[in-house]
C-alpha cells in the first residue's frame, strides 16, 4: 500500500524528527538522495550542465545543497536566484564547489542545460506561482533539458493536486520522506512524472495516511478465489440492470466485464433489444426478458449493477426504483446516476451503494461545477461520499474511491488509452462482480478500479483499445496480480531508498 500525506501533515512529521537530529540533517538527507536520482539521470555527471531554480525556502536550499554535490562531481551548475532571499548556507555550499550563480532575469542557461532542477517552491507554497517563479516554472517545462522536480514541482498544490497557474511539468518527482497526495492525484500527477521517495527517516512520526494507493499486494489478498466448497451461487451471484433498445452496447459491455470479473454466474434483465445482444454475446449471461420495469421475477442475486446505457425514460426510473428496492448492495453508474439527480428519494435504502460518476455526472448529483471537480477531485469525491452517505468512485483521469467516513484511495494503474467509449460499462461489471463476491464497496470500488487500469494497460500496450478489448484483458490483468508478475509493479510511481 502506498500512503500519502498532506503538507501538513508533513510538516508536523518533520517538526518532530528534526527537533531530534542535528540541524540540517534532513536538508541532506534530502540534498544526498536529489543529487543521487540527477547523477543516475544524467548518466555522466562530470562536465553535464546543471541548471538551480532556486526560490527563497527551503525547497530551494534542497535544490542549492544537491546542487554542490554535483559540481563537486565535475557538473556545471548555475542556481538562477528567484525569490527575495536565499538559503545562505545552501548558497555558499554551491558556490564553495564551484557553481554559479545567475539573476531571474538571466534564463539563457536553462534551454542549454541537460538537467533543470525545480527547486521554486515545495510544501510551503500557497496560491498560484507568482513572478517570476511562473515564467522560470514553464521555461524549464519547454526546455529541452530533463526536469527533475524537488519535492513537489512548483505549481502543483501538494495537498491536492491542484494546479492554478503556471506549473513546472517534471519528467521526476524527487519527494522528500512520504509521497504527498497532489502527486498521485490529477492534475497535479501530470505534472510530476515519475515519482521517487527518497527516505529520510519520517515513516515512524507520520499520522493516518490523507489518501491511500493499493499495491499489487494489497489488491490479490482482497480478490475473491473460489474455494473447494464453491458453487456458482455462493461465489456470488451479480445481477445487471442496463441497456435499452437505444443503447445496447452498455449491456454486453457490463455484462462482459462482470463475467471476466469472476462472478459465479450474471443474471441480466433488460428490454427486448439489449437482451437479443448480450444473448448473442454471451450464452453464459441468465437472461430475463422484462415485460414491466420492475426486476421482482429475475431472481436472486448478490448485488446488483444498474444504469450503463439505461435511458432516464420512466420505465427506467421505475426498474431504478426497483433494484433500489433490493436488500443488496447496488452499484449506480451512467444514467442511473441522471435517475438519482432527479429523484434523490431513489437512494433511501439501507443495503450499501456504490457511485461510479464520472466528473460530469458527478457535478449533475451535487449540484458543483464540472470544471471545478476536474480540479480539485479528491476535494470534490470526498465531500459527495459524506454528503450521500454512500461509497462513490469519481472516474477520470486518476480514479478516486472515498468512503462517507473520509476515508479515500487513488488508483495507480489507470491508461490514458482508457479514454474511449464504453470503458466504464466494463469498470462496472468488474466492481459489480466483486461486490456479489463479498468485497465491500470501498473495496470493491478500489480493487475493481486496479484491476481496469490494469486490463486497460494489456489490452493497449501502447495502441488504441476497445472497451471490449478491456474485457476481454480482465483474466490477465488478475492473473498478473495474483501471480506476481512485475507488470503491476511497473507503475509511473517507484519508491527509492537513498
Ligand atoms: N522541513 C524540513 O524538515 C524539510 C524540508 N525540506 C524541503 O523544504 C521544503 C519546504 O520548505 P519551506 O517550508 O521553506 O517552503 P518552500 O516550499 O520552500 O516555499 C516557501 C517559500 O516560497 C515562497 N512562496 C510561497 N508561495 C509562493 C507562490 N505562490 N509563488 C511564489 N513564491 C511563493 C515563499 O516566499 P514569500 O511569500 O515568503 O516571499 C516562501 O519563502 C520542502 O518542500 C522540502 O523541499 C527537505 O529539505 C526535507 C526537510
Ligand atoms: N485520461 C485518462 N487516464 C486514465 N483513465 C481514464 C482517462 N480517461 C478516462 N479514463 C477511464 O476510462 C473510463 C471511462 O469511463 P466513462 O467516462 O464512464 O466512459 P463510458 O461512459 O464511455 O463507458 C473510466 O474508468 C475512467 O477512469
Ligand atoms: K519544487
Amino acid at each position: 500500500m502506498r500512503t500519502a500525506y498532506t503538507a501538513d501533515q508533513i510538516r508536523g512529521a518533520e517538526r518532530t524528527l528534526m527537533a531530534r537530529l542535528p540541524e540540517g540533517t534532513l536538508m541532506q538527507r534530502a540534498a544526498a538522495g536529489l543529487a543521487s536520482v540527477c547523477a543516475h539521470l544524467l548518466g555522466q555527471v562530470y562536465g553535464s550542465r546543471v541548471v538551480l531554480l532556486v526560490g527563497s525556502g527551503d525547497n530551494g536550499g534542497d535544490a542549492l545543497y544537491a546542487g554542490q554535490r554535483l559540481a563537486r562531481r565535475g557538473a556545471r551548475v548555475v542556481a538562477v536566484l528567484a525569490g527575495s532571499k536565499t538559503h545562505e548556507a545552501g548558497l555558499r555550499a554551491l558556490l564553495d564547489a564551484g557553481g554559479r550563480v545567475a539573476g531571474p532575469g538571466d534564463t539563457r542557461e536553462i534551454d542549454a542545460a541537460d538537467l533543470i532542477l525545480d527547486g521554486l517552491v515545495g510544501i510551503g507554497a500557497s496560491g498560484a506561482l507568482r513572478e517570476p517563479y511562473a515564467r522560470l516554472a514553464e521555461q524549464a517545462g519547454a526546455a529541452p533539458g530533463l526536469v527533475v522536480a524537488v519535492d513537489v514541482p512548483s505549481g502543483v498544490d501538494a495537498s491536492t493536486g491542484r494546479v492554478e497557474g503556471a506549473a513546472a511539468r517534471a519528467t521526476v518527482t524527487v519527494t522528500m520522506g512520504a509521497y504527498k497526495t497532489g502527486l498521485l492525484v490529477d492534475p497535479g500527477a501530470k505534472f510530476a512524472g515519475r515519482v521517487e521517495l527518497v527516505d529520510i527517516g519520517l515513516a515512524p512520526y507520520l499520522p493516518e495516511p490523507d489518501v491511500a494507493a493499493l499495491g499489487r499486494d494489497d489488491v490479490a489478498g482482497l480478490l475473491p478465489r473460489p474455494g473447494a466448497e464453491s458453487d456458482k451461487y455462493r461465489r456470488g451471484v451479480l445481477g445487471v440492470a442496463a441497456g435499452s433498445h437505444l443503447y445496447t452496447g452498455a449491456a454486453v459491455l457490463a455484462v462482459g466485464g462482470a463475467l471476466r470479473a469472476g462472478a459465479g454466474m450474471v443474471r441480466y434483465a433488460g428490454a427486448e433489444e439489449p437482451v437479443a445482444q448480450v444473448r448473442a454475446h454471451w450464452p453464459e449471461a441468465v437472461i430475463t426478458q422484462l415485460r414491466r420495469p420492475s426486476v421482482d421475477d429475475v431472481g436472486r442475486v448478490q448485488a446488483w449493477v444498474l444504469g450503463p446505457g439505461l435511458g432516464t425514460d420512466e420505465w427506467a426510473h421505475e426498474l431504478a426504483a426497483s433494484v433500489l428496492a433490493s436488500d443488496v448492495p447496488v452499484l449506480v453508474d451512467a444514467d442511473g446516476l441522471t435517475l438519482l439527480a432527479l429523484d434523490s428519494a431513489l437512494l433511501r435504502r439501507t443495503a450499501p451503494v456504490l457511485l461510479t460518476p464520472h466528473a460530469g455526472e458527478l457535478a449533475r448529483l451535487t449540484g458543483a461545477d464540472r470544471a471545478d471537480i476536474e480540479a480539485d477531485r479528491l476535494r470534490h469525491v470526498r465531500a459527495a461520499a459524506a454528503e450521500l452517505g454512500v461509497t462513490v468512485l469519481l472516474k477520470g483521469s486518476t480514479t478516486l474511491v472515498a468512503e462517507p467516513s473520509g476515508a479515500a484511495r487513488v488508483n495507480v494503474t489507470g491508461s490514458s488509452w482508457l479514454a474511449t467509449g464504453g470503458t466504464g460499462d466494463v469498470l462496472s461489471g468488474i466492481a459489480g462482480a466483486l461486490l456479489a463476491q463479498g468485497l465491500s464497496t470501498y473495496d470493491a470500488a478500489s480493487c475493481g478500479a486496479y484491476v481496469h487500469g490494469l486490463a486497460g494497460r494489456l489490452a493497449a500496450d501502447g495502441a488504441p483499445l476497445t472497451a471490449a478489448g478491456v474485457a476481454t484483458a480482465v483474466p490477465a490483468a488478475i492473473r498478473t496480480v495474483t501471480s506476481g508478475s512485475t507488470l503491476a509493479e511497473n507503475l509511473p510511481s517507484r519508491s527509492r531508498e537513498r
